[in-house]
């Protein structure tokens, strides 16, 4: 096991116990008695049997006595992946989950979101979201901030300061009849999309990147789809936007969009669909939608909390997996009430069985499966899969303590448990007590002199 390809400089912390991870091969592969060494870049530079520990302290030159040593019950896992959330909507997280998508936009969302002209309303929003994802074991997020150029860098910024991995995304629309005042023209949105890449791209934060951000396509004209287009691939940048939500959703495109076959057609003319987009929901699309999804490398952000909270359908994750669609899971705040990955792993099994309960041929998604959604099927849907997503020699250390039996948590156990065991556990019953620490390349978040939500 033990492999030191990838390192780079010297060795800095070293831990000692059970790593539970993904690979391509196996949805869920167990490491015990493991140990596993963080260069000061941040970066795993080896991972070895724990009998092994004086031959590796010497290969990697650390002290044996300074290794961490993980305690019963305990294990690491790697970071969860939220790869759909909009930091702008964590204000009502929890509430206003009584109207359908179109009516829900106009009424709650789009005036709210127009408050985020106003920076220290931003900041502080933004400071909440950012520390309370970090404290539920959200390490990467694919964040939609509003339409304001300014409050999204401050977003872009507070990511940074707190250590998150994060993609952030200036919303562009330029078509919205019902909140006439939250909308951009054309030239704004393209103009305010260039500013908002170079102003974050200056900064270079070594973790947080633009996403070109069309809000979905009854949002934006053809006109904006198409520049949007051209800006992500004249950067190189990643795209994100929504896709077949709800059925009245559905119907708007076909009346706004004539001339498209499909809702995929409408980004596809666009040059929106790219290994570097993720598209949120896809409860309707069909297998020949799919197809062009895996063709053209755009993966899913699957959000049942949000499909069921606001009745808009249930994604066949089966489907889109045998379609090898790139798939990852998502909270979708404030269509979804719960800003916690956890939340996201159980509503999948959930609607995963539910599909089964409606067709006793459906083979739903097992626990293994869909941790595989939450790390490495994230890192894949966001492209990032060659740097984050599982304990591989050379990536980045993201990664979550997990103390299954953490006092005051809300596991019991009789008894000492398989990793397995635990882990299914730690996925159906666990919370933030059981995230002891929290790890993005190296650094440790979580615990955080700063991280009381205000
Ligand atoms: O769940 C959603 N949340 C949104 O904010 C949104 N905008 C367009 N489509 C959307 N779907
Ligand atoms: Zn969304």
């Amino acid at each position: 096991m033990a492999n030191s390809e990838g390192s780079r400089g010297p060795v800095a912390q070293v831990f000692r116990g059970t790593f539970i991870h993904s690979t391509a091969q196996t949805a869920l592969q167990v490491l015990e008695d493991a140990l596993l060494g963080v260069d000061t870049a941040g970066k795993i530079a080896f991972i070895g049997k724990g009998e092994t520990v004086l031959e590796l302290s010497q290969k990697f030159g650390f002290n044996p006595s300074e290794v961490i040593k993980l305690a019963q019950h305990e294990f690491f896992m790697p970071g969860m992946i939220d790869t759909h959330i909009h930091a702008s909507q964590y204000s009502y997280a929890g509430t206003a989950l009584d109207m359908p998508l179109l009516q829900w936009l106009s009424t709650y969302t789009f005036p709210v979101e127009s408050h985020f002209k106003d920076l220290e309303f931003a900041r502080k929003v933004y400071t909440q979201v950012v520390k309370r994802t970090l404290r539920n074991g959200t390490t990467t997020a694919c964040y939609f901030a509003t339409i304001h150029t300014d409050s999204s860098l401050l977003l872009g910024q507070i990511a940074n300061d707190f250590g998150q991995r994060a993609l952030v995304g200036k919303v562009c629309m330029d078509r919205n009849d019902s909140v006439e005042h939250y909308r951009e023209t054309v030239q704004e949105s393209v103009d305010e999309t260039h500013r908002f890449i170079k102003e974050l791209l200056n900064k270079k934060y070594p973790l947080v990147k633009p996403v070109v951000t069309p809000r979905f396509a009854p949002s934006c004209t053809e006109a904006l789809l198409k520049q949007l287009g051209t800006i992500a691939k004249n950067n190189n940048l990643h795209i994100q936007s929504h896709i077949s939500e709800n059925l009245d959703e559905l119907k708007l495109v076909k009346e706004l969009f004539p001339d498209s076959e499909t809702y995929t057609d409408v980004y596809h003319k666009f040059n929106l669909l790219t290994d570097k987009t993720i598209m949120a929901h896809g409860c309707h699309l069909s297998d020949k939608e799919l197809t062009v999804f895996r063709e053209t490398g755009t993966s899913l952000s699957h959000c049942p909390n949000s499909n069921i909270s606001l009745c808009s359908g249930i994604l066949d994750a089966r489907n889109v997996l045998n379609h090898k669609v790139k798939l990852g899971l998502g909270t979708d705040v404030a269509g979804g009430y719960s800003s916690s990955i956890l939340d996201a792993v159980r509503r999948t099994l959930d609607a995963s069985k539910v599909l089964t309960i409606q067709n006793p041929e459906h083979k739903n998604l097992t626990f293994e499966e869909v941790f595989r959604l939450a790390t490495l099927g994230g890192s894949q849907a966001l492209s990032l899969d060659d740097k984050i997503g599982n304990f591989e020699v050379g990536k980045d250390f993201d990664a979550l303590r997990i103390n299954v039996a953490a006092r005051g948590g809300p596991i019991d156990l009789v008894q000492c448990e398989a990793p397995k065991i635990l882990l299914e556990k730690f996925l159906n019953l666990g919370d933030d007590r059981n995230i002891v620490e929290v790890f993005v390349a190296g650094r440790k978040v979580v615990p955080c002199a700063d991280l009381t939500v205000e």
